[in-house]
C-alpha cells in the first residue's frame, strides 16, 4: 500500500490564508484581534517557537504582544503579568509558552488566565467544556490532528482510534476529541500491555509519547491513517558529529508501508499547532465581540 503523506505544512498555509481573510473582514470594521504571547527563560525551542508565532500573528493581520521575560521571573510576577493582560481590551488571546522555569507552578499559571482568552485550551474550564462536548477553546495540537484527519477521511464514526500517550495537553484532549466524532477510543500510556497489539486495531492510530520511532511498522493495522505528533532531535551520524535531526514517534518508512495515510515529521502536525492557536485567537476575538465565527476549518475530504 502506498500511504497519501498528510501535508500538514501546506493545510496550515491554507488555513492561516482563510483567517487572514477573516481577520481583514473584522479590521475593516475596526476590529483587529490581539494574540499576548508570554516566554520566561531562554529555552532554545521554546525561543524559536514564540518567534514563529509572533511572526505568523502578524502575518495572518492580527496584533501581537511579545512578553520576553527572564529565567529567574518569580511566579508572583508572572501571575502579575497574566492579571495584567486578562484585562487589557487589546488582547484576545493570551498563550505563555511551555515548559517554564521550576520555580513556577505552571498549573497555577494556566488556571489564572481568563478562560475566554485562553487560546491554548489548557484551562480547566476550557478542558471540561471538551469533555462534555460544550462549545469553547480545543488545545492546539489534538485540534490540529483532527483537522489533519478530516483532511483525508471526513467521516470517522465507528472507527477504532487508538491514542498513545495521556497528557493533558495532548492525549486527553485527543482522545475527547475523537469520542467528539463517534470514534471507539482507546487511551494507551506506558503502563499498557502489549501496546503493539492495542496499535494493530486502530484505524486511526495518533502517537504522542516522545519517543524516537516507537511505533514500528508491524503495530500499524494496514489502511490505518497513521497521525505522528512526536518531535525528537536525534543524532544525524550521517550529517557529523554534533549534527541533529529531527524524527517523530513513528517509524516513518516502515508504517508508510502500511498505513492508508500518514504525518511526516516535521512538516506534518507541527505547522498544524500555530495555524490552531491563531484560528482560536479568531474564536476568542468574534465571541469577545459577538461575531459569528468564520468557517475557516476547511476539511477537502469526502
Ligand atoms: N503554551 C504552549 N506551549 C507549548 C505548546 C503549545 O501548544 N502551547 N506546544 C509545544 C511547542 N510548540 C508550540 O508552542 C510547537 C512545537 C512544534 C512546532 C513545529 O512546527 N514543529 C516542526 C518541527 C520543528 C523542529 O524542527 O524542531 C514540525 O513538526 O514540522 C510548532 C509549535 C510545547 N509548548
Ligand atoms: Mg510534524
Amino acid at each position: 500500500m502506498s500511504a497519501t503523506i498528510i501535508d500538514g505544512k501546506a493545510y496550515a498555509a491554507g488555513l492561516r490564508t482563510r483567517i487572514a481573510e477573516a481577520v481583514a473582514d473584522m479590521a475593516r470594521q475596526g476590529a483587529t484581534p490581539g494574540l499576548a504571547v508570554v516566554i520566561v527563560g531562554e529555552d532554545p525551542a521554546s525561543q524559536i517557537y514564540v518567534k514563529n508565532k509572533a511572526r505568523q500573528t502578524v502575518e495572518v493581520g492580527m496584533r501581537s504582544f511579545e512578553h520576553v521575560l527572564p529565567a529567574s521571573t518569580s511566579e508572583a510576577e508572572l501571575l502579575g503579568l497574566v492579571a495584567q493582560l486578562n484585562a487589557d481590551p487589546a488582547v484576545d488571546g493570551i498563550l505563555v509558552q511551555l515548559p517554564l522555569p521550576k520555580q513556577i507552578d505552571a498549573q497555577k499559571v494556566i488556571e489564572a488566565i481568563d478562560p475566554a482568552k485562553d487560546v491554548d485550551g489548557f484551562h480547566p474550564v476550557n478542558a471540561g467544556k471538551l469533555m462534555t462536548g460544550v462549545p469553547g477553546f480545543v488545545s492546539c495540537t489534538p485540534l490540529g490532528c483532527l483537522l489533519l484527519i478530516q483532511s483525508v477521511r471526513k467521516d470517522i464514526a465507528g472507527l477504532d482510534a487508538v491514542v498513545i500517550g495521556r497528557s493533558n495537553i495532548v492525549g486527553k484532549p485527543m482522545a475527547q476529541l475523537l469520542i467528539g466524532q463517534s470514534c471507539t477510543v482507546t487511551v494507551a500510556h506506558s503502563k499498557t500491555r502489549d501496546l503493539p497489539e492495542v496499535c494493530r486495531r486502530a484505524d486511526i492510530l495518533v502517537a504522542a509519547v516522545g519517543r524516537p520511532e516507537m511505533v514500528r511498522g508491524d503495530w500499524v493495522k494496514p489502511g490505518a491513517i497513521v497521525i505522528d505528533v512526536g518531535i525528537n532531535r536525534v543524532p544525524n551520524l550521517a550529517a557529523g558529529e554534533g549534527k541533529t535531526r529531527v524524527v517523530g514517534d513513528v517509524a516513518y518508512a516502515e508504517a508508510a508501508e502500511r498505513a492508508s495515510a500518514i504525518t511526516p515529521v516535521p512538516g506534518g502536525v507541527g505547522p498544524m499547532t500555530i495555524a490552531c492557536l491563531l484560528r482560536n485567537t479568531l474564536q476568542a476575538a468574534c465571541i469577545r465581540r459577538g461575531l459569528p465565527m468564520p468557517a475557516v476549518d476547511f476539511a477537502p475530504a469526502a
